[in-house]
Formats: C-alpha cells, structure tokens, sequence
C-alpha cells in the first residue's frame, strides 16, 4: 500500500482528476478521470496513465455537488490501493485573494475566506469549493489542501498589480491577481529544465484553454498577467469577453436596461469564441467551420492574443522565448501559427513543419525568439505541493 493524494482540478464545465502515488522523489500518476457531475446521467470516468479504461459509472440523476460520484472515486481508490492510502486530497481552487501566497490546509475558516471570493470569481469559485464540502462529509479526517491558481502571481507589484481608481478601492483588495498560476508554475519549472538558459530571461508563456491567459516571465518570476480581480480580463476566451471597455457595462446596464446578474452572464457565458462566432466556444468547431463569423471569431482571439504579448513584451522590456500551453495552446498548429505571424515584428519566426509537429521547439532557425510547446500539468503541480504540506507536518517522510 503506497502513500497517495488524490487532486482535484475543478474547472467550469467539469472535474478532472489525478491520483498519484507520492512514495517517490516526485509524485507519479496512478490513474486520472473525469467527474462529468452536470449531464442528465453524471458520469465517472478513470483511465490509466495511457488513457486506458479502467473503470467507469453513471448515475441516473443529477448531482449538483459531484458527492456520489466523488464517493466513488473513494471507494475507487480504496480498492485498487488499499484502504487508509489516501493521505489527502488537493484542490485546484481558483482564487486564494490577498491573503494565500501558497497552499493552506482546508479548514472552516479558510473555507469561509475562500467563499467570500466567490464575487471574483463567479464562474470558478463554487465549483472548486463544493467538493471540498462534499468530501468533508464523506472523509471529515482526511487532510484536504487547496492551492491556487492565484499564488504563482502573489509577488506581482505595483504598477503591474494595479488599476488606475482610487486608491482605497486597492486597500479594500480590489487589485489585479492573476490566474491559470497552477498551469504557470508547472511550464516555468518544466522550461528551467529543458532549456535552463531561455528560463532564466524574458518569457512571454501563453495558457491557451478554455480560459486563456499569459504571464510575464523573468527569471521564473510572474512579473505581469492578463488575468486581472477576476477571471474576465485580458485573453478573448470560449465564452468569456477578456479585456472590455468598461464604459461597456455601463451602457448595457443604463441604456439596455439589463440587471447586473444579465450582464455577468453575458460576459462570463456567451460572449468570447462563443458570441463572436454565434455558433460554439469550441476552438476545434471553429477551426473546421466555413461560416466568416467562425473565421472572424478566430481572427479576434489571434489579434488579442498577440496584442496582449506585445504588452508582456513590454513588461519584459523585450522578449526572448514564448511557450504555449493549455489545449488550444498545445494542440492548434494554426493558432500558434497565426499568433506567431503577428509577432513577426518582434523577431518571431515559427518553422512550419515543427509547428505541424507540435514539437517541442517551433521556431525558425533566424527567429530573435524562441518559440516551445510545453503540455501543462495542473495535477502534478497540486501533487507536488500537497507531498510538501504533508513532509512540513510530517505525515510522510
Ligand atoms: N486538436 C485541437 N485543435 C484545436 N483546438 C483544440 C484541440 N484540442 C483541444 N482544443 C481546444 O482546447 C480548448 C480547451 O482547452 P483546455 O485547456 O482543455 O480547457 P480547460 O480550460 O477546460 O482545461 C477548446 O477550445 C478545444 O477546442
Ligand atoms: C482561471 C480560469 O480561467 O480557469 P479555466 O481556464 O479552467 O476556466
Ligand atoms: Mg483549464
């Protein structure tokens, strides 16, 4: 019976999960799935480290919090590797606010804390929290950890962290955060690995998912972000506006009459990929669409991408390696294809046939910047941290 965490990485649409045996110098992944807990018949779904199916299970109703499924899950673990294996659960919880610069044991008060930050992450927040409740029901002994995907960007400084209100408004938290630092963490260490010279100057890296965003990278360091109080800014995203004139939102509220509850749900869930194109938020669909405003959507989300680089660039005072990652990031050859044409200027050259590849490295023998392709890794991340957790308590050697 080997030592165990499981992670959870809620994200808005459903539930990814990792188990990995933590005996070893770095966690190693057991088995991952899926809780798909929103469908009319919620789904599990656990494959082996090679996408091997090992187990599946579906409910007939619905289950708003994933706690039957998440119980299965459990009682999934505690059967292939044996009963009291699991030494704790890490969650991937979106906001950590001012106060968390790293992971924190979930007790009741953080959890109220981290509750409070729901306004800012409205989208994110709830669901990240819930099965943190649901398994405190199930297991209330067993260790839950957050971290958060916030904390990589805790050092960001005035003027980067800041908006120009006034400034008791700052005092009162409301500041720039930054998010996607789970998936930061994990490119930045793997890049100090694989190209440890590149790593050490001026990195734009680009998380390119569902929700998009990029960091400002010196020497390993988040120096500057897309992300802003909340998930909305920066990057056009599946469903999600990113960076917006603010003057926006006072029009629909005075002049279209709309409440703020329909304007929230306008920016967070039909806007993006999604309202542009007025057909999916689905970079796959897009990408195999003839209709112009699937073309015209993906236009958009190339030209903010690269505008929102150059802005990283400046932070940067110039730019020496750009990495992509997340899904459309790892996968879509002719996103980072496009988004490299527009940063011709500052020096980028991307080799087609690499690029096609997805090989690690995509640049242009004459290209000024280096150009990778890094799979992120969130899991891995919250495993790493919850075995440090643990070791500083000293439940595992
Ligand atoms: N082969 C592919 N080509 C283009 N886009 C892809 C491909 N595979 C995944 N994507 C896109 O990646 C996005 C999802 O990214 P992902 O990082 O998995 O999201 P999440 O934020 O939910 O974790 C979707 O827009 C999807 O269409
Ligand atoms: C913070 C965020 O946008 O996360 P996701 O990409 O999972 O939606
Ligand atoms: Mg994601």
């Amino acid at each position: 019976m080997a030592d165990a965490v499981l992670v959870l990485n809620s994200g808005s649409s459903s539930i990814k999960f990792g188990l990995f045996d933590i005996s070893g110098a770095d966690p190693t992944l057991l088995c991952k799935g899926l809780l798909d807990e929103h469908e009319a018949k919620p789904r599990l779904v656990v494959t082996s480290p090679a996408g091997e199916d090992l187990f599946e299970q579906r409910k007939d109703e619905a289950d708003a919090d994933g706690g039957h499924l998440l119980a299965d899950v459990l009682a999934f673990v505690d059967d292939r590797f044996g009963q009291g294996s699991l030494r704790a659960v890490g969650h991937r919880v979106v906001h950590g606010g001012p106060d968390y610069s790293g992971p924190v044991e979930l007790t009741d008060d953080v959890m109220a804390r981290l509750a409070a930050l729901t306004p800012q992450a409205p989208l994110h927040q709830p669901r990240c929290l819930a099965p943190v409740r649901a398994i405190s029901a199930i297991r209330p002994a067993l260790m839950q950890i957050a971290c958060f995907d916030t904390a990589f960007h805790h050092g960001l400084a005035p003027p980067a962290s800041r908006f120009a209100i006034p400034r008791h408004y700052e005092e009162r938290g409301i500041r720039r955060y930054g998010f996607h630092g789970l998936s930061f963490e994990y490119v930045a260490g793997r890049l100090a690995r694989i190209a440890p010279e590149l790593a050490a100057k001026r990195v734009v890296i680009a998380h390119l998912g569902n929700g998009a965003s990029l960091c400002a990278l010196r020497g390993g360091r988040s120096i500057d972000t897309t992300m802003g109080l909340t998930p909305l800014d920066g990057l056009v995203m599946g469903t999600r506006c990113g960076t917006i004139d603010p003057g926006v939102l006072l029009y629909l509220q005075q002049h279209e009459k709309m409440s703020v509850d329909a304007v929230q749900h306008l920016l967070y869930h039909e806007s993006g990929l999604l309202g542009v194109s007025g057909l999916s938020a689905d970079m796959r669909a897009l990408l195999a669409s003839r209709e112009p405003a699937a073309r015209e959507a993906v236009d958009l989300f190339t030209y903010r991408a690269a505008q929102e680089t150059a802005v990283m660039a400046n932070a940067l005072g110039g730019l020496d390696g750009l990495v992509f990652t997340g899904g459309i990031g790892e996968h879509a050859a002719q996103i980072r294809g496009a988004i490299g044409d527009r940063l011709a200027w500052l020096g980028v050259r991307i080799d087609a046939a690499a690029n096609n590849a997805a090989h690690e490295r995509i640049n242009a023998n004459d290209s000024a910047v280096d150009v990778l392709v890094i799979p992120t890794d969130e899991e891995t991340t919250i495993a790493r941290h919850c075995v440090a957790a643990l070791r500083a308590k000293a439940q595992v050697s």
